[in-house]
């Protein structure tokens, strides 16, 4: 049994909320996530969130709290994805490893296909993106 744990930062600026393309010759290819990673040896949720998002996107995060998690079972992976609202304290936006990036308001999330852990997270707390206030 292959077992993921990964952290995804939903991230707030002016209502909108960042969310990532992975690249198509990556696992999930071409689907959407909220940008974050495997978390590694010895690694915290939270040092892993500000190590993803410094290496894929140069931005420094603050970790405001932990959000929600979820298990995913895939036919040759499960996948405990932990989730964590962050803020962009620092650095420039850029697009070093996805496909593309978006800055989206809840109400356009329907218009993106994800991966299917964050669907399955997504539908099980619909209203969670609704409730963060900035
Ligand atoms: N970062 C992130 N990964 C997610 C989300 N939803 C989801 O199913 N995943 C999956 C996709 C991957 O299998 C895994 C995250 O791995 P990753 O992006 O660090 O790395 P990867 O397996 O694509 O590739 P590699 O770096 O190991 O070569 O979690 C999400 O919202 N954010």
């Amino acid at each position: 049994m292959n077992w993921l744990e990964v952290t995804a930062a939903v991230i707030r600026q002016n209502g909108k909320v960042l969310i990532c393309q992975r690249p198509r010759s990556k696992s999930c290819g071409l689907l959407w996530e909220f940008p974050g990673g495997k978390i590694e040896m010895g690694e915290t949720g939270e040092q892993c969130i500000v190590r993803e998002c410094q290496e894929e996107l140069g931005i420094t995060l603050n970790v405001e709290r932990k959000l929600t998690d979820i298990i995913y079972d895939a036919p040759d992976y499960t996948i405990h994805l932990h989730f964590y609202l962050c803020n962009m304290i620092a650095g420039t936006l850029e697009k070093k490893e996805h496909n593309a990036i978006a800055w989206i308001t809840p109400d356009e999330i329907a218009q993106y296909e994800f991966c299917p852990a964050d669907k399955k997270m997504l539908q099980l707390e619909h209203n969670l993106l609704y409730t963060l206030s900035e």
